[in-house]
């Protein structure tokens, strides 16, 4: 990865659409050769900010640049960097499977040979199937075919494991990784926190229209929840003070009988031995790590997968 380099640069995008504000000032930067995920709640603005990078929507206002190239000024140079990945694969019924992969090659200079890209995304078997009659999990691997064909540098991947099986779904995820590994910057807007843990170099998390964090996962969790949250509880006063000033501790939080600490480093370790030592009882230390989905729920206030509708 290299974000000295950027590949796709956004600066201060705003769209309104009748009155809804769907970006209200988004900035980006996309390293090269990074895969970069794009998480948050439904309505947050991942798919808008998408196709206004892909040239699809026009922003209001802002500016965009994929390696360099403004989408709105020069759609032809977009289209030979930038492959994007349909949301919806949607594509005649009828149109088999290795003349819709010569359709879109076709577009291109110098594409990946057909068959090849079959080979790659594995649908070689289903070289002669009609589109209707393909799995979802076909025509997702179908669509990412069409999106490659071209040799893009810059691959734009929205939901692109959504109805897969476990199976299939790694089997794309090993996809996305080996296509990282040959070089190319991989956008992906995923709503699967193990999804965006396992493959993402970096991620942006979206709330309302903004970005609200962007970080490695590991990072985003760290400055969020911080490393784990242990969980007792006690028989009379909490010492909420004295817990406060343990070493690694950066929260309290007090419900009841139930005593939760956040913090880092070896906190039980810590947290029992004070208690020892101020003789105070306890029982029932549970020890939770601190995950993406935590993260996710205390930076847009919405479960991951939740709607920002439902807040
Ligand atoms: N064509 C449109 N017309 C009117 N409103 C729109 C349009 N496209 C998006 N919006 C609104 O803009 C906001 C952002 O939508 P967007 O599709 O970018 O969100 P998203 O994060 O991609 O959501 P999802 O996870 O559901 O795909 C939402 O409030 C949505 O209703």
């Amino acid at each position: 990865m290299n974000v000295a380099t950027p590949a796709i640069e956004v600066r201060q995008l705003r769209k309104t659409y009748r009155g809804t504000t769907a970006l209200d000032g988004v900035d980006l930067t996309v390293g090269t050769g990074e895969i970069f995920g794009i998480l948050g709640p439904n309505g947050a603005g991942k798919t808008t900010t998408v196709e206004i990078i892909e040239g699809l929507t026009s922003p209001d206002s802002g500016s965009v640049h994929v390696l360099g190239i403004d989408p709105f000024a020069d759609r032809d140079a977009l289209r030979q960097v930038l492959g994007a990945q349909l949301q919806e694969s949607r594509l005649p019924a009828k149109l088999r499977v290795r003349e819709a992969v010569k359709l879109y090659a076709s577009f291109y200079p110098d594409p990946v040979p057909v068959d090849e890209m079959l080979e790659r995304v594995g649908l070689t078997d289903k070289r002669s199937t009609p589109f209707e009659g393909l799995s979802g999990g076909q025509q997702q691997r179908l669509s990412i075919a069409l999106a490659l064909v071209g040799r893009p540098k810059v691959a734009i991947l929205d939901e692109v494991t959504t109805g897969l099986d476990p199976t299939a779904r790694r089997a794309m995820w090993q996809t996305i990784l080996d296509l990282r590994d040959s070089g190319l910057t991989v956008v992906l807007i995923t709503h699967f926190m193990e999804e965006a843990e396992r493959l993402c170099d970096r991620v942006a998390l979206m709330r309302g229209g903004r970005i609200v964090a962007t970080d490695t996962t590991g990072g985003i969790i760290e400055s969020t929840v911080g490393g784990q949250r242990v969980t007792f509880d006690v028989a009379g006063r909490v010492p909420v003070a004295d817990l406060e000033r343990l070493p690694g501790v950066t929260g309290v939080e007090v419900d009841g009988s139930t005593v939760h600490v956040l913090g880092r480093g070896d906190l039980v370790t810590a947290i029992t031995g004070a208690l020892h030592g101020w003789g105070v009882g306890y029982e029932r230390v549970r020890v939770h790590q601190g995950t993406l989905d935590d993260a996710f729920l205390q930076l847009t206030g919405t479960a991951a997968g939740r709607t920002e509708e439902d807040r």
